[in-house]
């Protein structure tokens, strides 16, 4: 049996993408134990994450060959800008980050770096360069959700991160995400692949910037 083209880019990136989803931020997450100041220096940066993301939504949707595809992703765009903000304000308020503390917060590389690789797939108007990043960032969420033990922390602060990217409706979007990359990648395999790998790199980088300030 041939490998899906999704699954080839991942296993053509198995170490890094193993290694992002055992991280440690994964480990004391699922167990509760994360330290408030982790989880904030995370979730300041990866709220950053959301404005360039919903920019690369905007070019799978505006990319994309087909009007049902731009149904799906307009679906989830809706979650993103719904659910999703909703719980970082929420959060912010739990952790005590307020706002003036956000601005004042640079960006981490892996920030900038994440900015930049969804803005510059964003730009090729290629669907399956947007696609292969789309399908790091919420693939290889859902693979670290989906190892966190059941049943979850109590605190919703670490148990909705879990579900936001651990839910039925979450599990169809990735596996929307890996048809269509099989679908139109291999058509535009090496501007795919190339984007791919440079995504899993980041996700790593990005788990290991939440402790760069300290061993918390
Ligand atoms: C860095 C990163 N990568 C992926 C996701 C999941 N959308 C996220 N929130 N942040």
């Amino acid at each position: 049996m041939t490998l899906r083209f999704s699954e080839s880019l991942r296993q053509s990136c198995e170490a890094t993408w193993t290694r992002a989803v055992e991280h440690r931020f994964v480990q004391e997450l699922g167990e509760g134990r994360i330290a408030d100041e982790v989880m904030a220096a995370y979730l300041i940066q990866d709220h950053r994450f959301l404005d360039s993301f919903l920019v690369l939504l905007g070019a799978a949707i505006a990319s994309s060959d087909r009007f049902e595809s731009r149904l799906v992703l307009g679906r989830f765009v809706g979650m993103v800008c719904g659910e999703e903000n909703t719980y970082f304000l929420r959060a912010f308020d739990a952790l005590g980050v307020d706002t003036d503390t956000r601005s004042r917060t640079p960006d981490t590389a892996p920030t900038a770096g994440f900015k930049a690789i969804m803005r510059e797939a964003a730009e090729t108007r290629s669907y399956a360069a947007a696609l292969a990043v789309l399908n790091v960032a919420e693939g290889l969420y859902l693979d670290w959700a989906q190892r966190v033990p059941r049943p979850l922390p109590t605190n919703f602060v670490h148990a909705e991160w879990v579900t936001l990217h651990d839910n039925p409706v979450f599990v169809d979007f990735v596996a929307f995400l890996q048809a269509e990359l099989d679908r139109v990648g291999p058509g535009d395999a090496a501007l795919a692949q190339d984007f791919f790998q440079r995504a899993v790199d980041l996700e790593l980088a990005f788990f290991d910037a939440a402790y760069a300030d300290g061993d918390a």
